[in-house]
């Protein structure tokens, strides 16, 4: 006999009493669960307390709207609308998804009937699974957009991972004709690299023209920028001269040294970024270029904001693009890279194959290269000069590279600083001292040359054990 839509009675199920109904409701693996008009939890399944963590008897009679006040339960019951979908419990920090629906005596809603299960952990693999194949995607582009960098990217030696992103982003701006500004240290690549966005643009056929701000004497500047008029002053040249932005016209203009230009002409190079146009010095035609700009500086740009000596408007205008170029001592990965390449140079220029010795290796890659790639060139161009063989060996280096006593005095964090320099040279002679005397002090006092009173302060300033 049919007991209802769903169900039927049998002999096996003569009643379809609560009991029976209670264990099925207790065998469903969702977490079932009623309350009645008033919020009170009037029953929970045994998935409730497996599920939740929750013991049944702390929640059955206690009113959800204190439990759990936005509980997609208490809509419904507001409303009389049925929900379905994913929802937050404040109360147990957990993810759940379901459906809940209200219950109707008559015309009035007696309570509703919620079945959800815990999904957070669900939610949480799939967090680090998008997350992971957002790191996967990510990579698969570095990786081909690195193949595919114009070739005067990758003449640029560098396969250290910041490098590598700096590139990748240099490569997609050398389309443009945004103004770029590099950032680094002193000889870590930015010319070669504003050389290498300008190869790649639309302009490579047109000029690259550099300017080196720091060098040009203030007086000079405005007229080597913008040119003059024939009689602008004494010692003009007849039929006056181009400045370097004229030269620059369907090219790029390279602004190295931008940090060092002063105030005024700050000024002056603001107007020509915005609106494209000057005045030669001792001239009134306004000229107009077509130009793209790459400025270069190893100054803390923002910090002379701040100081008052780099304009706000001007740094804003420069920084559209900002490329960033890691020390050598930070992607030492590259070191064996650049080291051949300019090995490479040298042995051609010197007529044999040139290689490093391990100890060379050895120190290379402890040395901190304050002067970065520029000083990795000089101390291989010194040694190949400097070595008759074809090994490059410690007494091939300047002397300025060479560690006493094993220890490498390194100039770390751009610290040019004598006094702590010189006060970490000393403290290193007075441990190798030290060593080479079996740690007598006397002997070493003497060996250093110094007073008993002068050695100990020495020792006290410095951490040395007594
Ligand atoms: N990635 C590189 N691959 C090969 N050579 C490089 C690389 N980077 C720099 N060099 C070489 O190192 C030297 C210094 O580079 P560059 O002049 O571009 O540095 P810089 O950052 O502009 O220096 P500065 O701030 O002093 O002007 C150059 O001789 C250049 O050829």
């Amino acid at each position: 006999m049919s007991v209802g839509v769903h169900a039927v009675t049998t002999t096996d199920f003569p009643r379809w009493d609560q009991e029976l109904l209670f264990k099925i409701l207790d065998n469903i693996h969702d977490v079932v669960l009623v309350i009645d008009s008033h919020t009170t939890i009037v029953y929970v399944n045994k998935a409730y307390a497996t599920i939740l963590g929750v013991p049944v008897e702390k929640v059955l009679g206690r009113r959800l709207d204190k439990i759990e006040p936005d509980a997609a339960a208490i809509k419904v019951l507001r409303t009389g609308t049925a929900r379905n979908g994913a929802d937050h419990l404040k109360s147990l920090d957990i993810d759940v998804v379901g459906s809940t629906f209200p219950l109707y005596k008559g015309k009035h809603i007696i309570g509703c009937i919620s079945t959800f299960k815990n999904v957070t952990e669900e939610l949480e693999l799939n967090r680090e699974l998008q997350q992971t194949k957002g790191v996967a995607d990510y990579l698969k582009e570095q990786l081909e957009q690195w193949e595919q960098l114009p070739l005067s990217f990758k003449e640029y030696v560098g396969q250290n991972r910041n490098v590598k992103e700096t590139l990748i982003l240099a490569a997609k701006v050398a389309r443009t004709d945004s103004t770029v500004l590099i950032r680094g240290e002193s000889g870590v690549g930015k010319e070669v690299l504003a050389r290498a966005v300008h190869k790649a643009s639309r302009r490579k056929d047109k000029p690259l023209i550099k300017v080196n701000c720091a060098a040009i004497p203030e007086s000079l500047i405005e007229s080597e920028l913008f040119g003059y008029e024939e009689g602008a002053y004494t010692g003009a040249k007849k039929g006056g001269k181009l400045g370097k932005f004229e030269l620059a016209h369907g090219g790029t203009i390279f602004l190295d040294e931008i940090g060092d230009m002063s105030l005024t002409m700050q000024a002056k190079l603001l107007r020509v970024l915005q609106e494209r146009e000057f005045e030669r010095v001792g001239g009134s035609v306004v000229v107009k270029v077509d130009i793209r700009v790459i400025a270069a500086t190893n100054r803390d740009l923002e910090t002379m904001i701040v100081e008052g000596t780099f304009r706000r408007d001007l740094y804003y205008r420069l920084n559209i693009v900002p490329l960033a170029l890691t020390p050598l001592r930070e992607r030492k990965d590259d070191l064996m890279a650049l080291t051949k390449t300019f090995l490479d140079q040298f042995s051609r220029e010197v007529g044999q194959e040139l290689s490093l010795s391990p100890q060379v290796i050895k120190l290379f890659q402890h040395y901190d290269w304050p002067g970065n790639i520029r000083e990795l060139q000089n101390v291989l161009e010194h040694a190949s000069i400097v070595c008759s063989g074809s090994s490059i060996e410690i007494q091939h280096l300047p002397a300025n590279i060479i560690p006493t006593n094993n220890q490498t005095i390194n100039v770390k964090d751009k610290t040019y600083d004598l006094k702590e320099i010189v006060a970490r040279v000393e403290r290193e002679l007075i441990l190798s001292a030290l060593a080479s005397n079996n740690n007598n002090r006397t002997k070493t006092m003497k060996v250093l040359g110094i007073s008993r009173r002068a050695f100990y302060d020495k020792l006290r300033r410095y951490g040395i054990e007594e």
